[in-house]
């Protein structure tokens, strides 16, 4: 068998095994293993079940020994922020608490308190999100955190449990708010703020880093292929950037899934005032570069809407529903915290539309369609607003995700940005952590050949801006999210 690849890619609403391989200079790839992901109340908390996704990539793996495949490397990524206390008896100490869960409503606002946003942001230049891994540690019992031996981030615990190797990975390190952007390291005065030890978290390696073998013990549990675990860039995002085809001279992304992760791919950080302002976030990526983006709410709207119909319908049927209702019926800010983990999204949407003299939207389609045209909206919006702290022009928007497979959205998206969108590949996630495995064993020799296979391997879908449509509809809408409170650095 050719050298097989697995890339492990958690979402926050599924997670799959994929299985790559280089096929005279096109990536062949192979869902071996997909399973739901998502978080249940317990002990108080929304916290994920993380040996259930252990046990979910067993038995993944098994697929893929089953398959042929005896020896193969493999890379974890998943979803950002949240982490596992490790003991010092080397075992969890508890199942990670999600990012939505409501403890750190007030966290951030009472750290901010007496550590100013601007001092927090000229240190590490990422985005105030609530819930990041620096008021998540916030809001722990101090006693519990002393007792605690190490840090870990989700995907590096998954690492650390196949191998018994524990790092942190920039890229996702990044997402913690806590990483100081010109030292490279964790920041002591927000370690100190949180009462955490430098050595509280494993040593911090680049994507790329060879972890190791999977343990012997869990060979003896299941039947795996022999493996070796390479940490690529591990926090999803990070990933779904390296996996985008990047059309276009000055080129944006959006990474359309549970959340929709706006930006462009920097060589140098930026973290002036403008970007400040704006809540733009520079997350580390890999090979050096920064992710200068914004976390849009995303697609969770719609996967809350579908369970809320029983899953009566499936995402695409639900799209084609929304195809026959006029967009832009109503407007709603789509990052209104409201939206963050309601007991019930149709229920916030329509009562935020009653309050705010809008037309209420009753129907699956006209839910789904109003959670669309105002997520295009809030895009056009902000790629208005990437032009104007970066200061040039970008000129194509490459949607990959499973978001990518909306063509309304994409189109939607395109007219009302008036760019050019190329849409897919919906697995950019998985392919990007593939590339980080194939560059580290020299099978392809960097990311802009990797971005080659990509293009030869995906062909993506054009949509140009529809002239003329919508008239002042994305001016409307500005004017009404100024008068909502834009989510901008108070
Ligand atoms: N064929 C489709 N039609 C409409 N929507 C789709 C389709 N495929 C995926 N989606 C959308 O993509 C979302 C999942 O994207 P994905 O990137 O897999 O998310 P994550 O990685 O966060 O789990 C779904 O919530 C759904 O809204
Ligand atoms: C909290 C983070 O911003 C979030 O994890 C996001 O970066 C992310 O991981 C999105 O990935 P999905 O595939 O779950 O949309
Ligand atoms: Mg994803």
């Amino acid at each position: 068998m050719s050298k097989a690849y697995v890339a492990v890619d958690i979402g926050a609403s599924s997670g799959r095994l994929m299985l790559g391989t280089l096929d005279g200079g096109k990536l062949q790839l192979k869902e071996m293993h997909r399973f739901k992901n998502g978080f249940t109340k317990e002990n108080g908390h929304d916290r994920w079940n993380i040996e259930s996704i252990m046990n979910e990539i067993f038995v993944g793996l098994e697929k893929i020994k089953k398959a042929g495949y005896d020896d193969v490397q493999l890379g974890i990524d998943t979803w950002a922020v949240d982490y596992v206390l490790v003991g010092m008896d080397g075992k969890k100490v508890e199942d990670p608490i999600s990012y939505r869960d409501a403890r750190t409503k007030d966290a951030m606002e009472e750290l901010t308190s007496d550590l100013p946003k601007s001092y927090i942001y000229k240190k590490t230049g990422i985005q105030f999100l609530n819930f990041n891994t620096l008021y998540q540690l916030y809001t722990e019992n101090r006693e519990e955190l002393a007792k605690t031996d190490k840090i870990m981030m989700i995907p590096d615990y998954i690492g650390y449990v196949l191998t018994g190797n524990a790092v942190t990975e920039v890229t996702n390190a990044s997402t913690t708010q806590m990483l100081n952007l010109r030292e490279g390291l964790f920041d002591n005065n927000l370690l100190d703020k949180v009462h955490v030890q430098q050595d509280q978290f494993p040593r911090l390696v680049e994507s790329g880093t060879i972890l190791g073998k999977i343990r012997h013990k869990w060979h003896t549990i299941y039947d795996l292929p022999e493996t070796e675990v390479i940490t690529v860039a591990t926090h999803d995002t990070a990933s779904a950037v390296l996996g985008t085809p990047g059309e276009g001279d000055h080129w944006a992304f959006l990474s359309s899934g549970t959340w929709s992760l706006l930006g462009t791919e920097l060589n140098v950080p930026e973290n002036g005032e403008l970007a400040f302002q704006g809540n733009y976030t520079n997350e580390w990526g890999a090979y050096g570069t920064y992710r200068f983006l914004k976390n849009i709410m995303g697609l969770w709207m719609v996967q809350n809407l579908k369970h809320e119909f029983d899953d009566k319908y499936s995402f695409s049927e639900l799209a084609s529903m929304a195809e026959k209702v006029s967009p832009f019926e109503q407007f709603i800010n789509v990052n209104d915290d409201r939206f963050a983990n309601p007991e019930n999204m149709t229920k916030e949407i329509q009562d935020y539309c009653k309050e705010h003299n809008e037309k209420v939207p009753e129907t699956p389609g006209e839910l789904t369609m109003a959670v669309y045209s105002n997520l295009a909206l809030y895009y056009a919006n902000e790629i208005q607003e990437l032009n104007r702290i970066l200061g040039y022009e970008l000129d194509a928007l490459n949607i990959v995700g499973g978001g990518s497979n909306v063509a309304l959205l994409n189109q939607l998206t395109s007219t009302l940005s008036n760019i050019t969108v190329y849409a897919g590949p919906g697995e950019a996630t998985a392919i990007g952590n593939l590339m980080v495995q194939m560059i580290t064993k020299n099978d392809i020799n960097n990311i802009a050949e990797g971005r080659k296979v990509i293009r030869d391997s995906y062909p993506v879908k054009t949509f140009k801006p529809e002239t003329n449509k919508y008239g002042n509809t994305l001016h409307e809408y500005q004017d009404f999210l100024n008068t909502e409170g834009r989510d901008t650095v108070q």
